[in-house]
């Protein structure tokens, strides 16, 4: 490992206290936080480098619940994921990333949280996720959603929008998927969708999830 890279790791913690007491800071106060250039520059390079050299036979169309449940429903959504794993540099960079995210949000905001699962996701052009909810109330699994964005220079021509809903009323707040921009959000507070794409669009989406282990079931599977 250089001294450089060595630099930018320090760097780039130092940064994240910082983003990291903001995002405590907006879940508290609204549920949601929204932070362009948020990602450290390296991370993002890191993490599109690897997406893009990912061959196409690793990425599999998404599917709508888990395990038993498992649809592929063309008019929910029209995306393809590959599961993130620790196994490669950028992956166990990012994990580590989201790891001290959950730690400092368990401190100041005891929301429980004990793993996290996340994937990258590629939406060719046109493709889509229709409004829904990543968790729902009362099963207590996934808490915290978190979006990263990997797409240098997204023009405001490219589409592709999140589109956060943020009250009953039907506001919402539009998020361009600008490269090293971060979305965190209550997962089973705030409906969301991915509108249409001009170009390829690359993402992480990622959940925290509290323990709901069993004696006769292990959860979150792994
Ligand atoms: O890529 C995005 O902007 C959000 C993706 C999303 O909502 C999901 O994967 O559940
Ligand atoms: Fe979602």
């Amino acid at each position: 490992m250089s001294a450089g890279f060595e630099t930018a790791i320090g760097q780039t913690t130092l940064q994240s206290e910082t983003l990291f007491g903001q995002i405590a800071d907006d879940i508290r106060d609204t549920g949601y936080s929204i932070l362009p250039n948020a990602l450290p520059e390296l991370l993002i390079r890191q993490l599109l480098g690897q997406v893009n050299t990912l061959p196409a036979d690793e990425f599999s169309v998404a599917g709508i619940g888990r395990r038993h449940n498992y649809l592929h429903e063309q008019r929910v959504r029209t995306d393809e994921i590959v599961w993130i794993t620790g196994d490669t540099i950028s992956g166990a960079l990012w994990c580590q990333w989201a790891n001290k995210l959950q730690t400092t949000l368990n401190r100041q905001l005891l929301l429980g949280m004990f793993s996290f699962e996340s994937h990258y996701s590629h939406y060719a052009p046109g493709a889509y996720y229709k409004r829904h909810l990543d968790a729902f109330k009362g099963e207590r699994n996934r808490v915290l959603s978190v979006v990263a964005y990997l797409n240098p220079d997204w023009g405001d021509d490219d589409g592709g929008e999140l589109v956060l809903y943020t009250d009953a009323a039907g506001s919402y707040v539009k998020v361009s998927p600008q490269g090293g921009t971060l979305v965190v959000f209550l997962s089973e507070d705030f409906p969301h969708e991915v509108l249409p794409a001009r170009r390829d669009r690359f993402a992480i989406a990622g959940w925290f999830r509290t323990n709901t282990s069993t004696t006769q079931r292990i959860d979150p599977p792994r």
